[in-house]
């Protein structure tokens, strides 16, 4: 299949042929295609049989494209003011490395918004991070407490939220049903306000059993890991995942969920808002140390801020004016994080940490947009 001139500099096409059953829920999609082809100059008709259409993304042109130039007349705040909620007693590092990654592919300001035992060891990590103690475990709260308490923690959060370019929720949130009842308050705040959304861990946990937390909007995405997926799938479509139709698996889920993004991570990430799919297969690194798909949280939610302000800002590029903004970000966040994991590795080997991923963001990213 031909892809048109603008379409062309993004991504490259690749066959996954669908079955007979997919067909009703990809015809849909390929008249967007089609019409996004037709507007960018291609011929949708050179292509007639019924294909999944799985795009493999032009990674370093995506990434060039919406990365903001380091100008001396910026403001502090003008890159990105990320926040990651997340981090309980089990779980400190997951909320740190979402938040750190943020920093460390350029973003102004990074907040962490955790439980109350969570907050002095994160700090402790880092004075970079804003970490607020807000969110409190059952454990912490009689039951005639808790109406109050819930209150209290809102209010914390919300005083914050209009501040965010977006919210990353779930690295180490933990499965505490009175925080994990907090908290899809705060989502459905953020909704209101119209702020992105990258659900992640203990965040998906949560979505995956309340859909209607994020079915219906567009500037949600979820990064579901091997198991996560799995109890996606399972939940939405009702069956086992089945890796051989993964292309049309993937939209299938998305249409079931409605209006989110889905990141499916893996050997290669696939991404889908319910259009068209996405691949991000450039290397890795073999290690699979836990926390890489903590990285990937805060850069994917730092890249969709910046692809949303570009996408507003940018009236003459087409091509990214077709894009949905949360693809972008997904896309541009799998890839660099795949680049310093392959270089870490190459330098560490089996020693490599998710820490030391975490060093190699930066110049990964400025390798890719030299200053
Ligand atoms: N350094 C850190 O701080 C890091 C912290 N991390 C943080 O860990 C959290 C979980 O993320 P993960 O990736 O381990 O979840 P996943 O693959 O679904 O589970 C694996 C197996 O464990 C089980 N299980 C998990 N959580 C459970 C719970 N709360 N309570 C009970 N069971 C639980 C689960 O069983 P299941 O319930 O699915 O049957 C499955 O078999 C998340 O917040 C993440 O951000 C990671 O980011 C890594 C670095
Ligand atoms: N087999 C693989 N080969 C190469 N890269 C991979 C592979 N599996 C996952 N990755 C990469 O690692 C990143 C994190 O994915 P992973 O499945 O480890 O997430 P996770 O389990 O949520 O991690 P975490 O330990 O932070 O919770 C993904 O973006 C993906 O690109
Ligand atoms: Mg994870």
């Amino acid at each position: 299949m031909l892809i048109g001139r603008g379409m062309s500099t993004w991504f490259t096409h690749l066959d996954a042929t669908t079955s007979c059953s997919s067909v009703s829920v990809l015809s849909a999609v390929l008249r967007r295609q089609r019409f996004l082809i037709r507007s960018l100059g291609g011929n949708p008709d050179q292509n007639c049989s019924v294909k999944m259409n799985v795009f493999e993304a032009d990674v370093l042109n995506v990434i060039r494209r919406i990365t903001p130039t380091l100008d001396l007349s910026r403001h502090k705040g003008q890159a990105g003011k990320i926040a990651v909620v997340g981090g309980c007693r089990e779980y400190t590092g997951a909320p740190y490395f979402a938040a750190i990654s943020a920093l460390k592919i350029g973003a102004d300001l990074s907040h962490v918004f955790c439980t109350k035992d969570a907050a002095p060891i994160i700090k402790s990590y880092s004075p970079e991070l804003i970490v607020h103690p807000v969110l409190e475990e059952s454990y912490n709260v009689k039951d005639e407490d808790k109406g109050f308490i819930a209150n209290k923690v809102l209010s914390e959060v919300n005083k914050w939220m209009e501040r965010f370019d977006c919210l990353v929720i779930g690295p180490g949130l933990g499965r505490d049903p009175f925080l994990l009842d907090c908290v899809s308050e705060i989502l459905k705040h953020a909704r209101q306000l119209n702020i992105p959304l990258v659900i992640d861990g203990d965040g998906l946990f949560l979505v995956t059993n309340s859909l209607g937390l994020v079915s219906g909007y567009p500037l949600a995405v979820l990064t579901p890991n091997v198991n996560e997926y799995k109890r996606l799938v399972k939940r939405v479509l009702d069956c086992e995942v089945n890796d051989d139709e993964s292309a049309a698996e993937l939209l299938s889920l998305v249409k079931g969920i409605g209006g989110a993004t889905v990141l499916r991570k893996g050997k290669s990430d696939l991404i889908c808002d319910g259009d068209s799919v996405f691949s991000v297969s450039i290397s890795g690194s073999p290690r699979r140390c836990g926390g890489q798909g903590d990285i990937l949280s805060g850069t994917v939610a730092v890249f969709l801020s910046w692809a949303r302000q570009h996408v507003l800002l940018a009236e003459e590029d087409l091509g990214i004016r077709t894009m949905n903004p949360t693809v972008i970000g997904c896309v541009a966040g799998s890839a660099l994080l795949r680049k310093a994991a392959s270089i870490t590795f190459q330098n560490k080997k089996r020693a490599t940490l998710t820490s030391d991923i975490i060093e190699y963001l930066g110049m990964s990213l400025d390798e890719i947009c030299p200053m």
